[in-house]
C-alpha cells in the first residue's frame, strides 16, 4: 500500500507502508548501525521515535524473540530504504512485516534514507508523520500538534516493584551486590551485565520517592536509560537530589543527564542526535578510545560542579561520561551494555560494581 512519510519542514517522501497500517506522529530520528534493528526496535528509549535506519537494508536476519530489548517494540515508526521479509538465520522467528503487525507499528519502505538523513544532518531532528491516508493541510497540522512525549518516561517504566535475582547461581549471599534500579525505560541488557556480575536488582518505577530507594538497603542507586527530554522530569530531578551523597548512585544516558540537573549543570538538545554503534569514545582517565553504542538527542551541556569528565566524543567532543571528585557518583552517555554494538566498553558495569562497595 502506498504511504508517505511528511516532514515538519513540508517535505514529503514517498513509499510503501508496511507492518500496522495506522497514522503516526513521531520525531524522526536516524539509526546508522548496519546491524541491530531489532534491539533498535524494543530500545524505550526510543519510544515516540520514528526511527530511519542508514543502512540500506533491513529485515534480512529476521526477528528473534530472544534478542529484544523490553518485551514490546517501542518505536512509533519505522523508515528503511529496502524491507526484507524473506529472512535468512537460524535464529529467526518471524519477519519483520509480521512483527511489526503484531506490535502496532508503522514501517515505511521506498524511502530514500540517504537523502532524507541528509535533511535530519542539516536541518536537525523534527517531527514526522507516517501515513497511508491522504490527510489534508488542517489534518497533518493538528498531528504535529498532537505530539507530546514529555511522559514517555512513566509510559515504559515497570508499574510495580520487580526483583531479579544474580544470574551466577549459588551465590554466598553476602558477596551479592544489591542494586535499587529507578526504570526509565531500562533496556533488559544493562540489567543482564549487572546480573551476570552478581547483581540482586530491585527495579522502580519511575515515581519512586528517594525516601523509598535510601530505605531498602541496597548498595547503589542506578538510573537507567529512558525516551523524552530530561528538563521535562523535575520531580524525579528533586529525587535524585535526595540521594546523591547518602548513597553511591550510577546512570547510564538519561540516568547520566538526570544526574547533571540534580546536581546544577545542565541538559541541551543536538542538532540530530547520536544513534548508532560505531560512535568513538575516549576514556580520558585510560588515554584509551572505545568504539560504543549511542542513541541519545541530549547531551551534558554544562558539567556540574565538583565533577569531571571521564569520558569524550571524538565525533563532536561532547561529554560521554562523568565522575564527582569527591562522593561516589559516576554516570556514561554511552550504552556499555551495546546491543546493539561492540561489548568493549563492558568494563564500565565492574566501575559501577566497585562504586557499589563504597560505604556512606
Ligand atoms: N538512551 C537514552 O537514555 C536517551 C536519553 C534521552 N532521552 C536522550 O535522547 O538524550
Amino acid at each position: 500500500m502506498k504511504a508517505k512519510l511528511i516532514l515538519e519542514n513540508g517535505q514529503v517522501f514517498e513509499g510503501r507502508a508496511f507492518g500496522h497500517i495506522a497514522t503516526c506522529v513521531g520525531e524522526v530520528v536516524f539509526n546508522t548501525g548496519m546491524t541491530g534493528y531489532q534491539e533498535i526496535l524494543t530500545d524505550p528509549s526510543y519510544y515516540g521515535q520514528m526511527v530511519t535506519m542508514t543502512y540500506p537494508l533491513i529485515g534480512n536476519y529476521g526477528i528473534n524473540l530472544e534478542d529484544n530489548e523490553s518485551q514490546t517494540a517501542k518505536v512509533r515508526g519505522f523508515i528503511v530504504r529496502e524491507r526484507c521479509d524473506d529472512s535468512s538465520n537460524f535464529r529467526a522467528e518471524i519477519e519483520l512485516d509480521k512483527y511489526l503487525k503484531q506490535q502496532n507499528i508503522i514501517g515505511i519502505d521506498g524511502i530514500d534514507t540517504r537523502s532524507l538523513t541528509k535533511i535530519l544532518r542539516n536541518s536537525g531532528t523534527m517531527k514526522g508523520i507516517i501515513t497511508a491516508e491522504e490527510l489534508s493541510a488542517e489534518d497533518i497540522q493538528n498531528y504535529f500538534e498532537s505530539f507530546d512525549n514529555t511522559y514517555a518516561v512513566y509510559e515504559v517504566s515497570v508499574k510495580e516493584k520487580e526483583i531479579l535475582p544474580p544470574l551466577i547461581s549459588d551465590m554466598d549471599p553476602k558477596d551479592i551486590v544489591s542494586i535499587s534500579v529507578m526504570d526509565f525505560g531500562v533496556k533488559r541488557n544493562i540489567l543482564t551485565n549487572l546480573r551476570k556480575r552478581g547483581c540482586q536488582i530491585t527495579l522502580y518505577p519511575a515515581d519512586t520517592k528517594a525516601e523509598t530507594l535510601l530505605s531498602d538497603n541496597s548498595d547503589l542507586v542506578f538510573l537507567t536509560n529512558g525516551p523524552g527530554d530530561p528538563e521535562d522530569l523535575t520531580e524525579i530531578v528533586n529525587e535524585v537530589k535526595k540521594i546523591i551523597g547518602k548513597k553511591p548512585v550510577a546512570g547510564i544516558c538519561l540516568g547520566h543527564q538526570l544526574i547533571a540537573l540534580a546536581m546544577g549543570g545542565s541538559t541541551e538538545k543536538l542538532k540530530f542526535g547520536h544513534r548508532g554503534c560505531n560512535h568513538p569514545v575516549k576514556d580520558i582517565r585510560k588515554n584509551k578510545v572505545y568504539i560504543t553504542s549511542q542513541n541519545h538527542g541530549y547531551h551534558v551541556s554544562k558539567l556540574p560542579e565538583d565533577f569531571e569528565i571521564t569520558h569524550i566524543s571524538l565525533n563532536d567532543e561532547s561529554v560521554e561520561g562523568m565522575k564527582h571528585k569527591t562522593l561516589p557518583v559516576f554516570s556514561v552517555q554511552f550504552h556499555p551494555e551495546a546491543s546493539p554494538g561492540p561489548v568493549e566498553s563492558s568494563y564500565l558495569f565492574d566501575e559501577f560494581i566497585e562504586l557499589a562497595k563504597i560505604k556512606l
